[in-house]
């Protein structure tokens, strides 16, 4: 989720329809650099064709940033433009996100 500061509340990221997503922390070794992927998990028709599951989130980690745990499956963190939410479907996958995240601010 993002959070629309115009109108003080949190909205989808990606799209304006809410939907399940996978997130993951991808690294990049030889930069030594991380970003946060998510795409949705039901593919978009497209055209009839082509099924799409289209990106909802592509952000750096950047060094220093503070991941805040505001609740057990609610987290969130800032970047100079935006203020991102993950709303996690359980404590478990919160907890592993949140493992993840530490372990690549503290690689940064
Ligand atoms: C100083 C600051 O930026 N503080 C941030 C949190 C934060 C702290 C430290 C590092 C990074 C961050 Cl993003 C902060 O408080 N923010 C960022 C924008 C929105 C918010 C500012 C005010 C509101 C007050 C309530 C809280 C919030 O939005 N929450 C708390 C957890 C809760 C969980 C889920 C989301 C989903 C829908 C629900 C809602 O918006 O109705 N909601 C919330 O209400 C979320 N808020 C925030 O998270």
């Amino acid at each position: 989720m993002l959070y629309d500061d115009v109108h003080k509340r949190w909205v989808p990221a990606g799209s304006e329809a809410p939907s399940i997503s996978r997130v993951h922390i991808y690294h990049h070794p030889g930069a030594n650099t991380f970003r946060v992927v998510g795409r949705k998990l039901q593919a978009d028709q497209q055209n009839g064709r082509r099924l799409l599951r289209a990106m909802v989130i592509n952000c750096p980690i950047v060094k220093g940033i503070k991941y805040n745990q505001a609740t057990p499956n609610f987290h969130q963190w800032r970047d100079p433009k935006h203020v991102w939410g993950l709303n996690f479907g359980s404590m478990e996958d919160a907890a592993l996100f949140a493992d993840s995240m530490m372990h690549a601010l503290q690689a940064l």
